[in-house]
């Protein structure tokens, strides 16, 4: 008998909902067009979580994520806290505690840059021409989840950066792996001249190159790295880093990609595997119909490629997405000065170009 695959969907907040939806779609065409069963379960998380139970990631949203084979995610974030230092409840915890809870320690993050929208970066086409990178962000260590507080009456604060060998150890695997069958180079990024968790990081991950021979490792700081990622986007392939820099160095990479909207991720580890856009709620944007859905989509393409293995499935998506762009449709943020105005389309009508075309 075939497999029914299980899927939670997991809109969260603002534009999350907005793109999902689009993702979602895209995953019951292929299901449609290649014989498969897909059973779709929702699940809340981040600001509708606490508005509706006080809880930005309620257990049962927990256990039905923890019983499903992937998972989509789209954003979690409202203005509501973003504008006030002091809420103790906030959508991110949500996130971060589902990252955790999971074991969601590998985040992939491939920056793909479609030739379609090379004029559409503000960075030069000559530039960008045949770059292809994949990050390796780490994600459920740092100083995201190192101890923090506040003392003396709350004046002063602090935020712990930590790492353990262990977690350096299994991303740099993860990275180190992807590279043996990408152009066999990895860029690890730290900030070894100053932090101590970062010269642990750089000591084991060149204890684990040493595994991978034929792997070129360079080591960079952060800030010439973030430096170097615009300079010269084609000299990267692999990039390995932690959580902070990571997160940093990815939204700058969405402008070699194009747009916030173009760039997609996989989280990975221990158990279920979850996929979402880079991006988060975008409050100025929310509600206007027009965030572009294909971060979303291409999330779905990796979420069939690494969650079930479905390859000639992900393809087709990915393909899918090219041809849209290469008809010339285009949603606000990818589009430049050459667009027509009758080839802008909005979420909805973008993700409808994408199904035709699967
Ligand atoms: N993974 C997540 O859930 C996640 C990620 C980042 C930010 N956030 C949250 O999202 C909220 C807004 O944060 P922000 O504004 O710093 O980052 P953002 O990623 O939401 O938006 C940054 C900029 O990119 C644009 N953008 C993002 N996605 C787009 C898309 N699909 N199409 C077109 N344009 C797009 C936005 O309009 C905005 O100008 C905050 O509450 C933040 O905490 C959540
Ligand atoms: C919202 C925030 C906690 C999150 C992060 O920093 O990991 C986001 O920026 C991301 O990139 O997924
Ligand atoms: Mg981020």
């Amino acid at each position: 008998m075939k497999k029914t695959y299980k899927i939670t969907i997991l809109p969260g907040d603002g534009i999350g909902q907005e793109v999902t939806r689009e993702g979602k779609k895209v995953l019951e065409k292929i299901a449609a067009k290649f014989g498969h069963t897909f059973e779709f379960d929702e699940a809340t998380i981040g600001h509708a979580a606490i508005e509706a139970t006080g809880n930005p990631l309620p257990d049962e949203s927990l256990a039905k994520m923890k019983a499903s084979d992937a998972i989509l995610f789209g954003a979690v974030g409202h203005p509501k806290y973003d504008n006030d230092p002091t809420a103790k409840v906030r959508p991110e915890q949500g996130l971060l505690r589902m990252r955790k809870e999971l074991g969601l320690y590998a985040n992939l993050r491939p920056i793909k840059l479609f030739d379609e929208l090379l004029e559409a970066s503000s960075i030069k086409p000559e530039v960008l021409r045949g770059s292809d990178i994949l990050f390796f962000r780490e994600l459920t260590g740092d100083v995201y989840f190192g101890e923090r507080g506040r003392k003396d009456n709350g004046d002063t604060a602090y935020d712990t950066m930590i790492y353990s060998r262990y977690e350096v150890e299994r991303i740099a695997h993860k990275a180190f792996k992807a590279a043996m069958t990408r152009k066999k180079k990895v860029m690890s990024v730290d900030k070894s001249n100053v932090l101590e968790s970062s010269r642990l990081w750089k000591e084991v991950v060149n204890e684990v190159a040493k595994q991978y021979p034929e792997v070129t490792l360079e080591h960079q700081f952060i800030d010439a790295a973030a430096m170097l990622l615009i300079k010269n986007p084609k000299a990267f392939d692999v990039v390995l880093t932690g959580n902070l820099f990571g997160d940093i160095l990815t939204d700058e990479a969405s402008q070699i990609a194009g747009s916030m909207g173009m760039l997609a991720s996989a989280s990975v580890g221990d158990t279920v595997g979850l996929y979402e856009p880079i991006h988060g709620s975008a409050h100025d944007i929310t509600g206007k119909g027009v965030a572009n859905p294909l971060a979303s989509i291409l999330s779905a393409a990796l979420l069939l490629d690494i969650s079930f293995g479905m390859k000639e499935e992900a393809d087709t998506v990915i393909k899918a997405v090219e041809q849209t762009l290469k008809a010339g449709f285009r949603t606000r943020d990818i589009a430049d000065a050459n667009t027509p105005a009758a080839n802008i389309l909005n979420t909805e009508t973008m993700g409808a170009k994408v199904l035709e075309f699967i």
